[in-house]
């Protein structure tokens, strides 16, 4: 273990004189282990570049994060999240955002996915017009993974990245047309404990968008932006002056760079419950660097949880029941769809969870309906393109939304939804419907276990039971396990009649634990952190006081500062 500073984060590594270490800038401290691929990203420049940044920001983004702890003050205190009588001219003034880029006018279908190596060259093959790279909900950002990422990223947009598989003999390279690339940092709540800057570790994503923007702007409007980009997906964003702050780096970013602002454009993701009353602020604070809000339909059901976390009249049934065809969720998609396309941008869809079951015919070509069925209603409602999870996916939608948008690229012209004017407050909010069961708990314990004990060895974003699973989809089993608990509810659809307690939980824990030493083997429930992610996964469920993120806990344990040692937040 290493010593702990005042602020609770390890003291300033001593004893690193002697071996390699990274040439840093004034007040800036890696404490991640030193590699010389690394030291290709973290070089001075690139770090004072990064530092330039967290010191010009680092006061917004406290406030920002103080204002979140404020309206959860309000909301636990039984206030509703509603549309803001302050900026009511924001939402009803005329004003367009910038003019779609034509480089990434075609976003039908984008692939997301983590910033590894193979999946990244497979992501940008994969026939996709956008391929998503991923330092959020899809990554574990160990300092290995990020860095890694890095290398990945850069080698990707100078054309020249490569893999060997050497278990199959396959060398992977790119093809002579790939996907545009755009790159999702991490949310502003998490830091980067790797970096300290002025004794403080680092915003992680300002640090993501940092190190990516210095290394590639130049290759990349050259390669891929065609005399625009870089482009980003912006997530978990609570409110305007969260999107503000990112426009300000992004000025910040192309002064430095010396491009012309609005060369950097963004897709925010709508996937907290407070951000659907603020897409049009959202957008006018982007106007110039934005391409468009997405529908982040998973962060987003976890965030009704947690914003509604006191309000134990707005309980979540089992969490398959919580689809689009909810009516808060579905107000959602159409308000977003209006939105976007009265400003002149991109309303995407978000993520069918379902993946290609390779051994089972008839479950695959069931889980491909269930896929194209989504992507319809997507795609007729409006959406100008949507997610795919998995390659063996891109076909099937790709042919749903070419059906469907008449040789268009987009349909933000000729889907104004106008109808979606109507969308109220209390659509947005409306209480799903459905019932409780011992099987959504157990689910919800199996996956939540399971996942965690993945992110922890570094794997981020894992298939379980037929589904993806990520950061996002994960929390929604913890925060629901939490909120039945909390509140005691009964278990309403299965005839059992069961009260959710202490008891019962701990019971549940027990034997799904059993069934998933069952189903992994013994050796690999041995190898694996199932135990550490049982213990993190139990002490959030039952927490007095719901724990904001579930990574967030879950980081401590894969800080690895240099010398090697476990860091503690
Ligand atoms: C809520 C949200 O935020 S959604 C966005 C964040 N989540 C994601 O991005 C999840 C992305 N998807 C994935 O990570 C993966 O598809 C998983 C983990 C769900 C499933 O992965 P696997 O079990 O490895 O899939 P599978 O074995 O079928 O892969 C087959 C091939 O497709 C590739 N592949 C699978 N998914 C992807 C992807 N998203 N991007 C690129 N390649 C992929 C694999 O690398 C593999 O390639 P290979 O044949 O050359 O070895
Ligand atoms: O990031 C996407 C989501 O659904 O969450
Ligand atoms: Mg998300």
């Amino acid at each position: 273990m290493m010593e702990l500073g005042t602020n609770g984060y390890a003291a300033p590594a001593a004893g690193r004189k002697g071996g390699a270490a990274y040439d840093v800038p004034e007040g800036v401290d890696i404490r991640g282990r030193y590699d010389a691929e690394f030291a290709k990203i973290l070089t001075r420049d690139a770090l004072q570049f990064v530092a330039d940044l967290q010191r010009e920001f680092r006061n917004h983004i406290k406030y920002a994060m103080e204002c979140r702890k404020e309206a959860k003050m309000r909301y636990n205190n039984g206030g509703l999240p509603g549309f803001d009588p302050a900026t009511r001219y924001v939402r009803e003034g005329e004003w367009d955002c910038a003019p779609v880029p034509p480089a990434v006018a075609d976003r039908m279908v984008e692939i997301t996915g983590p910033t590894e190596r193979k999946m990244v060259i497979n992501a940008l093959n994969s026939g996709a017009k956008v391929f998503m790279a991923d330092f959020e909900d899809a990554l574990s950002p160990s300092w290995e993974n990020l860095i890694r990422g890095h290398v990945n990223l850069k080698d990707a947009v100078d054309g020249t990245i490569s893999f060997h598989d050497k278990a199959r003999n396959r060398v992977y390279k790119l093809n002579d047309q790939t996907a545009k690339l755009f790159v999702r940092p991490r949310g502003w709540h998490l830091p980067e404990a790797h970096i300290f800057i002025d004794g403080e570790p680092a915003t992680g994503c300002l640090v993501d968008f940092g190190l990516y923007f210095y290394h590639n702007f130049a290759a990349f409007r050259r390669t891929q932006g065609a005399g625009s980009g870089p482009f980003f997906y912006l997530p978990k964003m609570e409110h305007s002056r969260e999107a503000k702050i990112w426009n300000s780096v992004f000025e910040r970013a192309e002064k430095m760079a010396g491009i012309e602002n609005g060369s950097i454009r963004a897709t925010v993701l709508i996937e907290t419950l407070p951000a659907v009353f603020q897409m049009d602020e959202i957008l006018y604070e982007l106007r110039d660097h934005s391409v468009g809000l997405n529908c982040g339909r998973w962060d987003y059901i976890f965030s009704y949880v947690k914003t509604f976390q006191a309000h134990p009249d707005r309980l979540l049934p089992d969490r398959v029941l919580v689809g689009m065809n909810q009516h808060f969720m579905r107000s959602y998609s159409d308000l977003l769809i209006r939105t976007c396309h009265r400003r002149g941008v991109h309303a995407m869809g978000g993520m069918a969870a379902q993946i290609p079951i390779r051994d089972d015919p008839v479950a695959n070509e069931a889980a491909l309906e269930l896929v194209r069925k989504d992507k319809q209603r997507e795609v007729r409602a409006g959406h100008d393109g949507t997610w795919a999870a998995h390659p063996g996916l891109i076909p099937a939608i790709m042919e749903v939304f070419t059906n469907n948008m008449r040789n268009s690229p987009h349909q933000i012209h000729s889907m104004k939804r106008e109808d979606a004017a109507n969308v109220t407050e209390e659509d947005l909010i409306q209480k799903p419907v459905g019932v409780r069961t011992m099987e959504g708990l157990r689910l919800n314990t199996r996956v939540g276990i399971q996942y965690l004990a993945a992110w922890l060895t570094g794997t981020g974003s894992v298939p379980l039971y037929h589904l993806m699973e990520d950061a996002a989809t994960a929390e929604i089993s913890r925060v629901q396990n939490w909120q039945w608990l909390k509140y005691g509810v009964e278990l309403d659809g299965d005839g059992l009649g069961l009260k959710v307690n202490l008891d019962l939980f701990g019971r549940v824990v027990e034997e799904e634990m059993a069934r998933i030493e069952r189903e992994v083997g013994q050796e690999r429930f041995k190898k694996g952190m199932y135990k550490e992610a049982r213990k993190i996964f139990t002490r959030q469920c039952t927490a007095p006081m719901l724990d904001d993120f579930l990574t967030l806990d879950a980081y401590n344990r894969i800080v690895i500062h240099h010398p090697k040692g476990l860091s503690k937040l």
